[in-house]
């Protein structure tokens, strides 16, 4: 069904009509669209330049839910429009599509570029312009769905993730929350450990009450009982006066370990005694203590392992893992790296006071390629450095080099089908083996046997060239090599194997 005349609907429905603006200097197309639109329920204001389709957007007065706008206008043309309204934090999201009689594919690929849903070539075709009205509304709809829904989480949980390991990592969270039942979180480094601990915090009866953190693994072996459980004056040297310890600082609250593989064995039968009794001294006193605490630990460990090894106290595991919280690295999370990618740069902005950049899609592929060992962490920081080196907008030139790139692993393709390429057989492990075809000069682009060379044996002849001129020049130190390089030492570890560079290698050899 698609008619549906205004003129018949009750009042009400005539409101919820979505309203769109067309913005074009030709009154012939106003009128037509107008007619096309209106005749289908949608309501239309118009504007016949884009300075006056900014005024009617900024003013607010009548709020549009999309844009139809005409690339060719006099004054600001329909791109700059395009461009100011996505700059703009009121109208970023609104849908947009672009018309013109004299499209030129570029004129399109800018458009959908900063943010066009789809472009309409003049003459304008009935089916066409309704069919495209629809989807982008529908498009924007399901994309403000799923905006409210992960800013829900967002709020809830101070933490993004819209993916299945997520919602099952914050159903977790909700189930654990309410209760006072110790919780061991484990995850790689930089996979939110200690925002999972916070959001556990922030979602209990305790909220109210302190949260105390406390880095096991900074706090030197020697102090590391006084800060939990307090001391008394004189009790040792250097304890000058009486002080509270981190257990009584979070009485009624919850107390977050981190890194809680690192603690001191004597320190962990400690910990255990209070979790049991509830009950705690200070150092250099007989007196106890009672207090309420709700302990969280996290670890990026393997703990079973430390146990087994006598490291960690098996009671204490069992203890604190009554209730275990996995955080899953990125990689097996991808599908929430563009949402993050988005929510890092979005805040950067605001907390630096500068204007909202906006990103190149290929920014998101180049990055979706990478592994990221670091996790979130590791993406966070590449996104603040790429908006600090940015302009309006975020390109992959602004990224920097990934440090965990293999040079097996550039193109996807396995080492096998690299070697292949390459053609040498050395001897010798799979690692040990060179990539590269035996002779020919990779600076001319001549292979051994007279053909050219493709572009990946250039590139690799050259970055091998350059590593063994580096090497030799640096007498084969590493850790120096890596920062000339750029790389990290592991990376550059792995690219000697690759390339079968050996000491003593002139850098003129094999180029
Ligand atoms: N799901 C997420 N959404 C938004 N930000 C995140 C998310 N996960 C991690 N971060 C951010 O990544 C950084 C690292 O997070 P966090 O310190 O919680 O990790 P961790 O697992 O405790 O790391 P470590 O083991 O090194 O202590 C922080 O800046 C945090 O805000």
């Amino acid at each position: 069904m698609s008619g549906i005349d205004p003129s018949s609907q009750a009042q009400s429905d005539e409101a919820a009509a979505p309203t769109i603006l067309v913005v074009d200097d030709e009154r012939n197309i106003r009128r037509t669209l107008d007619m096309v639109l209106t005749g289908e329920g949608f309501r239309v204001v118009e504007a016949a330049s884009a300075e006056d389709a900014l005024k009617l957007l900024t003013q607010g007065e009548t709020p549009v839910e999309m844009m139809l706008v005409d690339l060719m206008l006099p004054g600001m043309n329909g791109l700059e429009l395009l461009d100011r309204v996505r700059q703009d934090d009121a109208t970023r999201d609104l849908p947009v599509i672009v018309i013109s009689g004299h499209a030129t594919v570029h004129d399109a690929v800018k458009a959908i570029k900063l943010g066009a849903g789809d472009f309409f070539e003049k003459p304008l075709n009935r089916e066409r312009v309704l069919v495209g009205v629809r989807n982008a509304l529908k498009t924007s709809r399901l994309a403000r769905e799923v905006r409210d829904l992960m800013a829900e989480v967002h709020t809830r949980y101070e933490m993004i993730g819209q993916g299945p390991a997520m919602q099952r990592m914050f159903k977790e969270i909700d189930r654990v929350a309410p209760t006072k039942a110790s919780v061991l979180i484990t995850g790689e480094s930089g996979t939110g450990k200690e925002l999972v601990s916070r959001a556990i915090h922030r979602l209990s009866p305790r909220a109210d009450a302190p949260f105390v953190k406390v880095n096991c693994a900074a706090i030197p072996k020697e102090l590391i009982e006084s800060e939990l459980f307090g001391h008394e004056k004189g009790s040792f040297t250097g304890a000058i006066g009486r002080k509270r310890g981190l257990f009584e600082q979070a009485h009624g609250g919850t107390l977050f370990l981190d890194e809680i593989g690192d603690m001191e064995l004597t320190a962990q039968a400690k910990v255990l005694r209070a979790l049991q009794s509830g009950e705690i001294s200070r150092v250099g006193s007989e007196h106890v203590l009672h207090v309420d605490v709700r302990v969280l630990a996290a670890t990026n460990k393997d703990l079973s392992k430390e146990v087994s090894t006598g490291r960690f106290r098996e009671d204490l595991f069992f203890r604190l893992a009554v209730f275990p919280i996995r955080t899953p690295v990125l990689r097996e999370r991808m599908e929430d790296l563009r949402p993050l990618i988005d929510a890092f740069l979005s805040a950067f902005c605001k907390e630096n006071g500068l204007p909202q950049r906006r990103i190149d899609p290929a920014v998101y592929t180049a990055l979706e390629r990478r592994r990221w060992p670091g996790n979130v962490r590791e993406l966070k920081n590449v996104i603040e450095r790429a908006a600090i080196l940015s302009g309006d907008m975020v390109t992959v030139a602004d990224l920097p080099e990934d440090p965990h790139e293999s040079p097996f692993e550039e193109d996807g393709s396995g080492a096998d089908s690299i070697r292949a390429e390459g053609g040498s057989a050395g001897e010798g492990g799979s690692g040990e083996r060179s990539i590269l075809p035996e002779e020919g000069d990779g600076r001319s682009g001549a292979g051994g046997d007279g053909r050219r060379l493709t572009l990946r044996e250039f590139r690799d002849r050259s970055e091998r060239g350059y590593i063994v001129e580096v090497l030799s020049g640096l007498d084969w130190n590493i850790s120096r090599a890596a920062v000339v390089l750029g790389i990290e030492r592991t990376n550059l570890h792995k690219k000697i194997r690759a390339y079968g560079i050996k000491r003593g290698e002139d850098a003129g050899i094999r180029r």
